[in-house]
């Protein structure tokens, strides 16, 4: 029977159902669950000393796209707003085949990881070149993260009246049959599960009505969760107000995209009666605030959405409207946001850390993740807090007022896959080298 104890952590942040925080508390893994939180746990197995670190749950991401990773700061986008944006790119991800998708997915999910990430979803919209799903659950089984690949899909290119390029686009029958492919080959509904696959029409802008609909009872049907891009910008509702004559919350409600197996990333622009929407139906919501700053989207309405009971998770969005993919500095952006528009008690370090925690499994439908407690999956991130940027610091909290950020150990079902601050799954050098290789190679073409 394989068994680590976590023993002594300075702190141990548990975002259990009480939200308890234990000081010198020990943390006992067993078959890669938490077996026993408690003081003075023995074990036979393998001991990690956690004195002087805080012990968190594994962080959540609830938003990415990880092949952006290989387009961070191209200078045509750096200063635009997100269509102007989208549309300098396009043309770029269109070069893209099965090593992009590879690498870049490896490159953005080590960041994860390093940053305290245990769980995380990406949203892959577009396919060129051969590219397949499975190009990035690949990357993401060798590293050893838990994954949430989202299938997503543009349909309506530039010359109907859609954002992306006709060449992006794919047949809507190609797409809807491929959702199935890969929901039947690779998603496992378990308890435990290591990878689930969602169903991700990109955006209300790159696809039809038809598609959302049927994309919408096609994921029902498999009992798949369901994503998309929804009211990021003033761009994002005047289009749909010009196309569909409503606001984004009724398109949703109307196509069916409202729900506990529904989220949307951004929704920075909902107003009152759709955050009323999204609590009343349990919709959940992807928060990426360094990209809302980077693309000057706006600061979403997070507050609201919490008192109203919205189902509220980070997201690091993709690295080229980030450009970063640090999930604990996100963390701490959310709180600042949140502060510079209501003030300095409008969101605590201890809430941004449960909205990165527990909040974002609860968003990806994963209830046996996202906290430490008897039972739960052993998602486990160790920060060391004696390094300078901590120093003098009196609250566990000055993990995001004065934190490092990136972890110590990081542990994904009792596996430690980072030690030490090092990814012990995959040689990062050679990683990196690889994704070097692919921009420059991008950049010349
Ligand atoms: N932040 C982002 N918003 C988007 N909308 C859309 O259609 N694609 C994107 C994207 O890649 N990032």
């Amino acid at each position: 029977m394989s068994e680590i104890l976590i023993r002594g952590a300075e702190c141990l942040l548990t975002m259990n159902d009480t939200r308890e925080e234990l000081r010198g508390a020990d943390v006992l893994v067993r078959e890669g669950k938490v077996a026993q939180v408690g003081h003075g746990l023995s074990t036979s197995g393998e001991v990690v000393e956690a004195k002087g670190c805080v012990v968190t749950p594994g962080l959540v991401n609830t938003h990415h796209h990880l092949f952006q990773s290989l387009t961070r700061a191209v200078p045509g986008g750096q200063d635009a707003l997100l269509f102007g944006w989208l549309q300098s790119l396009y043309p770029i991800w269109q070069g893209f085949g099965p090593e992009h998708f590879f690498s870049s997915a490896q490159v953005g999910l080590a960041e994860m990881m390093l940053s305290g990430c245990t769980l995380s979803s990406d949203h892959l919209y577009l396919y060129p070149n051969g590219a397949r799903l499975e190009d990035t659950i690949h990357a993401a089984a060798e590293l050893g993260i838990r994954f949430h690949p989202t299938r997503g899909s543009m349909s309506i290119g530039e010359s109907d009246g859609g954002l992306p390029p006709d060449a992006l686009v794919e047949r809507e029958a190609d797409i809807l049959e491929d959702c199935i492919r890969v929901i039947d080959a690779f998603h496992d509904p378990n308890e435990g599960s290591m990878c689930r696959v969602g169903v991700a029409p990109c955006s209300p802008f790159s696809v039809s009505r038809e598609l959302m609909r049927d994309a919408a009872l096609l994921a029902r049907d498999k009992g798949v969760m369901m994503h998309t891009h929804l009211a990021e910008n003033n761009e994002d509702i005047a289009y749909s107000e010009a196309h569909f004559g409503c606001r984004p919350g009724q398109y949703a409600e109307e196509l069916g995209w409202t729900g506990a197996d529904v989220w949307h990333a951004h929704c920075v622009k909902l107003d009152g009666q759709e955050i009323d929407l999204f609590a009343k139906t349990r919709t959940g919501v992807a928060h990426c605030p360094c990209s809302n700053c980077r693309l000057g989207s706006g600061i979403a309405p997070v507050r609201a959405m919490r008192d109203a009971g919205v189902p509220v998770g980070l997201g690091v969005d993709g690295s080229a409207s980030n450009d970063s993919g640090n999930l604990a500095q996100e963390a701490r952006q959310a709180m600042l946001l949140q502060r510079v528009a209501q003030g300095a008690d409008a969101m605590s370090a201890r809430e941004a850390l449960e909205i990165a925690t527990r909040g974002g499994a609860e968003v990806l439908g994963r209830e046996d993740c996202g906290q430490i407690a008897p039972g739960k999956q052993a998602d486990i991130a160790v920060w060391d807090m004696s390094g300078i940027e901590s120093a003098g610091s009196w609250d566990p909290a000055a993990l995001l007022l004065a934190g490092p950020v990136t972890v110590r150990d990081l542990f994904v079902q009792g596996r430690q896959v980072v030690r030490d601050g090092h990814l012990t799954t995959v040689d990062l050098p050679r990683v990196i080298e690889r994704q070097n290789r692919l921009a420059r190679a991008l950049m010349e073409a």
